[in-house]
Formats: C-alpha cells, sequence, structure tokens
C-alpha cells in the first residue's frame, strides 16, 4: 500500500491527533522525580504503568463479574484470558525494576516519606474484587475520602468467587445456603461443600465444560496474583533487604506473609482429592 503524501491528509478538521487522543501532554508532564537521582524516573514510570494496567484488570475483571453473574460465561472467559496478559505484563515490571541497585534506591528513598505501595486504591480493590476482603486496609485512606468511598463501594459487592459460585448453583450443583447468602462484606471462609461441588465438576469435565473452564481460569487468575507478590517480595529483598517499609509494615516479613492469603482457597485444595 502506497503512503498518502498529504501528511494532513488523514486528519480531518478538528478530528483527533495521536497527542490529543491519548492526552500525551497530560500524561507526559506526570512524572515529577523529587530526588535529583537518575533512577527515579524509572521508579515512577513503572509505577504509573502499574496503576495503568492495574486499572484495565479493574475494568475486565468487573465486566467479568456481571458476565458469570448473568450466566455469560464465554464473555467472561474471553475476559479473564485478556486479564491473565496484563497479570504478564505486570509481573514482567520486577525485571525492569530490579535492575535499580539497593544504593541507587536508597539515594532516593528518604524522599518517598510515608508513601507506600500500601495505599494503591487500585490494588486493594483488586483484592477485593478477587475476594481478599479485609475492611481494616479502608482505613489506610482515612484522608482521602473518595479513595475510601470507592474501597467501600468494593467491599460491599460480591467478589468474583462469589459469582462464580452462585453461578454453580444455578447450574445445579448444591452450593450451601451459607456460602450463598454470606455477608460478602467478610473474608471469605472455606467450605466443604463447594469443594464438594467443585469435585463434581472436576470428574466430568465433560459434562460441566463451562463450570470446568471457570474454575481453570479462576486457577490462573489466582496463579499470577501470586506470582505479582512474589516478584514483589523478592524485588523488596534485594532492593531494601529487611528494613521497615515506609508504609509503615516490617517489610518482607509482612510481604511473605500476603502470599499465604488464598482467594479461592477450595480451587486448590480440591485437586488433592482428584
Ligand atoms: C524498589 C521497589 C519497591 C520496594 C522497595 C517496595 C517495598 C514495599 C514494601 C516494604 C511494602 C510493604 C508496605 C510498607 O510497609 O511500605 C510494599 C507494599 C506494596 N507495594 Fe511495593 N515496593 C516496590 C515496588 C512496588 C511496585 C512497582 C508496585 C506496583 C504498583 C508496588 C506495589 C505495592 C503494593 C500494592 C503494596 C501493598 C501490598 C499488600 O498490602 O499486600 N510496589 N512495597
Ligand atoms: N514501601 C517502599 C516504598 C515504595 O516502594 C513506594 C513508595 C511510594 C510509592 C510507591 C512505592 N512502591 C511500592 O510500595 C519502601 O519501604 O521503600
Amino acid at each position: 500500500m502506497e503512503m498518502r503524501a498529504d501528511p494532513n491528509a488523514a486528519t480531518p478538521p478538528g478530528g483527533p491527533t495521536y497527542a490529543s487522543y491519548l492526552r500525551l501532554d497530560e500524561l507526559l508532564a506526570c512524572q515529577t522525580p523529587l530526588s535529583d537521582t537518575h533512577d527515579e524516573l524509572l521508579f515512577i514510570v513503572i509505577h504509573q504503568a502499574s496503576e495503568l494496567w492495574m486499572k484495565l484488570c479493574l475494568h475486565e475483571l468487573t465486566a467479568a463479574r456481571t458476565a458469570i453473574a448473568e450466566d455469560r460465561l464465554d464473555t467472561a472467559f474471553k475476559m479473564m484470558a485478556r486479564v491473565a496478559r496484563v497479570q504478564q505484563q505486570l509481573i514482567g515490571s520486577w525485571e525492569t525494576l530490579a535492575t535499580i541497585t539497593p544504593a541507587d534506591y536508597s539515594a532516593m528513598r528518604g524522599k518517598l516519606g510515608a508513601s507506600s505501595g500500601f495505599q494503591s486504591q487500585q490494588y486493594r480493590a483488586m483484592e477485593f474484587l478477587m475476594g481478599n476482603k479485609n475492611a481494616a486496609m479502608i482505613a489506610v485512606f482515612d484522608d482521602a475520602p473518595h479513595l475510601q468511598a470507592l474501597l467501600r463501594d468494593a467491599l460491599a459487592q460480591p467478589s468474583i468467587y462469589d459469582e462464580a459460585l452462585r453461578a454453580l448453583s444455578r447450574a445445579g450443583l448444591p452450593v450451601p445456603e451459607d456460602q450463598l447468602n454470606r455477608d460478602v462484606t467478610q473474608p471469605y471462609v472455606a467450605s466443604a461443600g463447594v469443594e464438594a461441588c467443585w469435585r463434581t465438576v472436576y470428574a466430568a469435565p465433560e459434562r460441566y465444560w463451562n463450570l470446568y473452564e471457570l474454575a481453570e481460569k479462576l486457577v490462573d487468575l489466582e496463579y499470577r496474583f501470586q506470582l505479582w507478590r512474589f516478584g514483589h517480595l523478592k524485588t523488596v529483598e534485594r532492593v531494601i533487604g529487611f528494613k521497615r517499609g515506609t508504609g509503615g509494615t516490617a517489610g518482607v516479613p509482612y510481604l511473605a506473609r500476603v502470599i499465604d492469603q488464598v482467594f479461592f482457597p477450595e480451587l486448590l485444595t480440591v485437586r488433592a482429592v482428584l
């Protein structure tokens, strides 16, 4: 195909340009290092890019939850497959961040004050959407009422796993009533009854193909979430070692404990009984 000779011909008057459509003047004015260290730009860019990817994850997972609630599982699968690719982007960011040495990071760390990833509203919303409901985390946002309101809303919504269990029930599987009607603001507690339902699904995938695929997509989601957590832990370990975190936690020991938190417990325990 021949290129247009007139570079303006593709753009009708008043229509968007690359820069205006993507709001690049604003986007590229948002990187404002506080120190004069070389590496701070990388630190800012990785975090901003991660927040953008998290925005997309929330968009896709919220829509996937709605699709599951409406028994449109194929639609949900498309979105969950995309989230898996986005999670790979997030996981890949640790490789780039690991090029910051402890000395380089120490030189800028003082400027971060008490700020921390602990204060990422989108990250907490993602944890809630996945089912790790911890109301105490909302207190972190005491001086940001608009973020607190978003998190209260996320806490009150059923998680993607709550909707998956309702879908199991609609398909005729005997999900215990107290699991279906649970207070969704509370942490999810594993149940033998739910494990038995998944066991039925895994014992006859061809009969319950959609639910089987849903289970495997959820396992995939949790798997990648854990890889992100582990990459974070190992990055933190090599950059600040066992220093306390700026967010007030013990740092590495805190991040190690978080890895023990499981989103969809019965999907893991059922594997031992297959
Ligand atoms: C040199 C790089 C990094 C270091 C040293 C670091 C360190 C830490 C530490 C120590 C914590 C525990 C909370 C605290 O006391 O501060 C934490 C939490 C957190 N960080 Fe980072 N982090 C780094 C990069 C990142 C990046 C790139 C992201 C991506 C957005 C991120 C997101 C988070 C989140 C979401 C939490 C809360 C985790 C939870 O509560 O489960 N961190 N980080
Ligand atoms: N918690 C980190 C600081 C940190 O990593 C951070 C600071 C401000 C904005 C994002 C951050 N990233 C993840 O926690 C530390 O203790 O060094």
